[in-house]
C-alpha cells in the first residue's frame, strides 16, 4: 500500500485543550498547557508515526479578540496553519457553550476550504454529551465528529485511526525519529514560561516572554542554562521576583525539575528578569522574542 502523509491543524478558541491533546497523542510533552487562556503563541508541530503513515499535527494559538500585535500574529498563525492543512480538527470544550470565538473558528475553517472535523474535548467533565454538542454541531457542516478527553486519554485511538486513513498518499515530511520541529531553546523557554503562567495572575502571564541566552554542557551530566524573562513594566518585574526573590526562585525550582527530567541529568538554571515596555506591540521585539510575523 502507498505511504500516506499529511498535515492536521488543531484549531480552536483558547483553553479548549489543543496542546493537551497534542501531548496526549504524541505520548510526550511538546507543547505547554496551562489553565490560562492564550498559552500557546507559536505554531508547534508534533509528528505522529505509524507503519505506512505519518500525520503532522500542528498546534495553533487559540483564536481570540486580539488586543496587541502579538495577539494579531497568534490569530494569523492559526488561520494560515488551517489553510495549509489537509484536515482541520476544530477542537471545542464540551463543558462550555459555544461563544463568539468558536464561531470565528468555524468561519475561518469553512473559508479555508479544507475538510473540517469537530473534535469535542473534555468529555470527562460533562454528564450528557449529546445535550452539549447540539449548539456546536450547528456551527457549520462538519464532515466528521469525535468525543474525546485529552486529559483522560479517551476516544483518541478512533480519532487517530480515522485521521490516518484520511491522509492523502505521499512521502513522509519528517524523518522517522522526529517528534517535533521545535528547537531545544524554544522548549526550554516554554517550560520557564509555563511556570510563570502557573504561578502568576492577572496581566502578568500575558506580558511575559522568555528567551534562552546561553546553554552549555558544563560537564557530561550538567547543563548550564541562562534565560531572561521579559515583562512590560517595572511593577511586573517586582512581582515576578517577589519578596526576597522568592517568586523567581520558585519559578526556577519548578522549571529546573522539569528540565532535569527532560535531560536526565542536572541542570543549573540561571534566571533573569528584564523590562521591555510594550514589547507585545513592537515588531522588532516580537521578532527578537521569537514571535515572527507569519508568512503571507
Ligand atoms: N478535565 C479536562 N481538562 C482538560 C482536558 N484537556 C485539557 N484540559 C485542561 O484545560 C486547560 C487548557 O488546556 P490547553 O491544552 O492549555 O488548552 P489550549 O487549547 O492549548 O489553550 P491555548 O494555548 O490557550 O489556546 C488545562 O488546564 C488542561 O489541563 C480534558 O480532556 N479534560
Amino acid at each position: 500500500m502507498a505511504y500516506k502523509s499529511g498535515f492536521v491543524a488543531l484549531v480552536g478558541r483558547p483553553n479548549v485543550g489543543k496542546s493537551t491533546l497534542l501531548n496526549a497523542l504524541l505520548g510526550r510533552k511538546v507543547a505547554i498547557a496551562t489553565p490560562k487562556p492564550q498559552t500557546t503563541r507559536n505554531r508547534i508541530v508534533g509528528i505522529l508515526h505509524r507503519p505506512g503513515a505519518q500525520v503532522v499535527l500542528v498546534d495553533t494559538p487559540g483564536v481570540h479578540r486580539a488586543e496587541h500585535k502579538l495577539g494579531e500574529r497568534m490569530n494569523k498563525t492559526a488561520r494560515l496553519s488551517a489553510k495549509d492543512a489537509d484536515l482541520i480538527w476544530h477542537i471545542i470544550d464540551l463543558s462550555r457553550a459555544p461563544n463568539q470565538e468558536d464561531r470565528w473558528v468555524a468561519n475561518m475553517s469553512r473559508e479555508s476550504r479544507v475538510p473540517v472535523w469537530l473534535v469535542m474535548n473534555k468529555a470527562d467533565l460533562v454528564e450528557s454529551v449529546k445535550e452539549r454538542w447540539e449548539p456546536y454541531r450547528a456551527l457549520m457542516d462538519y464532515q466528521n465528529q469525535f468525543v474525546v478527553s485529552a486529559a483522560r486519554e479517551t476516544g483518541l485511538s478512533v480519532l487517530v485511526d480515522e485521521t490516518l486513513s484520511f491522509m492523502p498518499e505521499g512521502d513522509p515530511y519528517y524523518p522517522p525519529d522526529m517528534v517535533t520541529d521545535q528547537s531545544e531553546d524554544f522548549y526550554i523557554a516554554e517550560v520557564v514560561r509555563e511556570q510563570v503562567l502557573e504561578l502568576t495572575r492577572e496581566e502578568i502571564p500575558y506580558s511575559v516572554a522568555v528567551t534562552v541566552e546561553e546553554r552549555t554542557a558544563r560537564k557530561p551530566d550538567l547543563t548550564y542554562i541562562r534565560a531572561t524573562i521579559f515583562v512590560e513594566r517595572e511593577g511586573q518585574k517586582g512581582i515576578l521576583i517577589g519578596e526576597g526573590g522568592r517568586m523567581l526562585k520558585e519559578i526556577g525550582r519548578r522549571a529546573r525539575g522539569e528540565l532535569e527530567a527532560y535531560y536526565g541529568h542536572q541542570v543549573f538554571l540561571d534566571l533573569w528578569v528584564k523590562t521591555r515596555e510594550r514589547w507585545r506591540d513592537q515588531d522588532a521585539w516580537l521578532r527578537r522574542l521569537g514571535y515572527e510575523e507569519p508568512e503571507r
